[in-house]
């Protein structure tokens, strides 16, 4: 690889060859780019039908946190919990100090929630193919957090569909995740403040309110991922930008605009019991998360679905 492969954002163009210490990758296309690097489809130099993904990350010597060291640290340490991990495996990993980026190649997966939501005539997912895939969201959150880590940044993008098998939901992108247990297995102290980190859309309110997140944020976030997923209308601020505007109208949605956040829904009564549980819990709280895939259930039941059938892709 030479410099010209290269440009600003090190943008690797196809048929480039990038090489670790065990295996050399033939860059394919670009599959998505992030604020600190971007994301390839790459194949086995040697074997086409080897395919992976490559996240590249440049390497910045005055960035305190490197998202991808975090993203290598939480999918090392995650083992399979299930029969099915919601976990990408790690392949290989290395950096490339002349060229000044690092790379970690992974389990490739299909498309986001997002895009399959997108393709779809009226833009949300059935019922019960989104009760049952948000509960495969909230398995992948609860495996996180048992290894004491909160995501931060849970949105329909950072989840993906399997390839293979097109029924499993893989969670995507720690870059921002942070360890809330400290080597003891405690909790750490809150911080006074905090600055905003995440999606405006999907935050939850302590989020907005710059106090320290816990695991029932993930929660509040997963639960607006849910709606976001099964809400003909969308969510009840989607189309506001201002932090402030977006944090006054989820506020509201827990007293006088309830109905417009959940009320379309024949299930809006298990969901309301689900959110009013996540806004019931404070920072140092475990979640129960076998109460919320109850409801879950039970909601896909109401919807006329059951919570095992096939997807809307399927
Ligand atoms: N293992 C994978 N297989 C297939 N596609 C992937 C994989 N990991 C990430 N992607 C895709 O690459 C794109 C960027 O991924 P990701 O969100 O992890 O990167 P990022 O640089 O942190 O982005 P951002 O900063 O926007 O959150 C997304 O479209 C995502 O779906």
């Amino acid at each position: 690889m030479s410099e010209e492969d290269l440009d600003d954002d090190i943008g690797l163009k196809p048929g480039v060859i990038v090489e670790s210490s065990k295996a050399k990758y033939t860059i394919i296309k670009l599959l998505g780019e992030g604020g600190f690097g971007a994301v390839y489809k790459v194949h086995e130099t040697n074997n086409k039908e080897k395919c992976y993904a490559m996240k590249v990350e440049r390497k910045i010597e005055t960035r305190r946190h490197s998202k991808l060291k975090m993203e290598i640290m939480i999918l090392k340490v995650v083992s399979a919990e299930r029969k099915q991990s919601h976990f990408t495996t790690i392949a290989d990993r290395g950096k490339k100090e002349k060229e000044g980026f690092f790379f970690l190649v992974m389990e490739l997966v299909g498309k986001s929630l997002a895009d399959l939501k997108g393709a779809r005539p009226d833009k949300v997912f059935s019922p019960p193919t989104g009760l049952s895939v948000a509960q495969q969201c909230l398995e992948a959150c609860e495996d996180l957090h048992k290894y004491g880590f909160i995501h931060r940044d849970l949105k329909p993008a950072n989840y993906a569909c399997g390839i293979k098998d097109k029924h499993i939901i893989y969670i995507l992108d720690f870059g921002i995740a942070r360890k809330i247990l400290n080597e003891k297995n405690e909790l750490r102290a809150p911080r006074e403040s905090v600055r905003f980190k995440g999606t405006v859309k999907f935050a939850s309110i302590s989020c907005h309110k710059n106090v320290e997140l816990g695991w029932k944020d993930d929660c509040e976030s997963w639960f607006y991922l849910l709606l976001d997923l099964v809400v003909a209308s969308g969510l009840p601020w989607r189309r506001l930008s201002d932090k402030h505007e977006v944090q006054k109208v989820k506020e509201e949605c827990r007293t006088s605009k309830r109905e417009s956040m959940i009320g379309s829904l024949k299930c809006k009564e298990e969901l309301g019991k689900i959110m009013d549980y996540i806004d019931s819990l404070k920072y140092p709280d475990r979640v129960d998360y076998h109460y919320v895939y109850k409801l879950l259930e039970e909601g896909a039941i109401v919807c006329g679905g059951s919570i095992s059938a096939p997807y809307d892709w399927e």
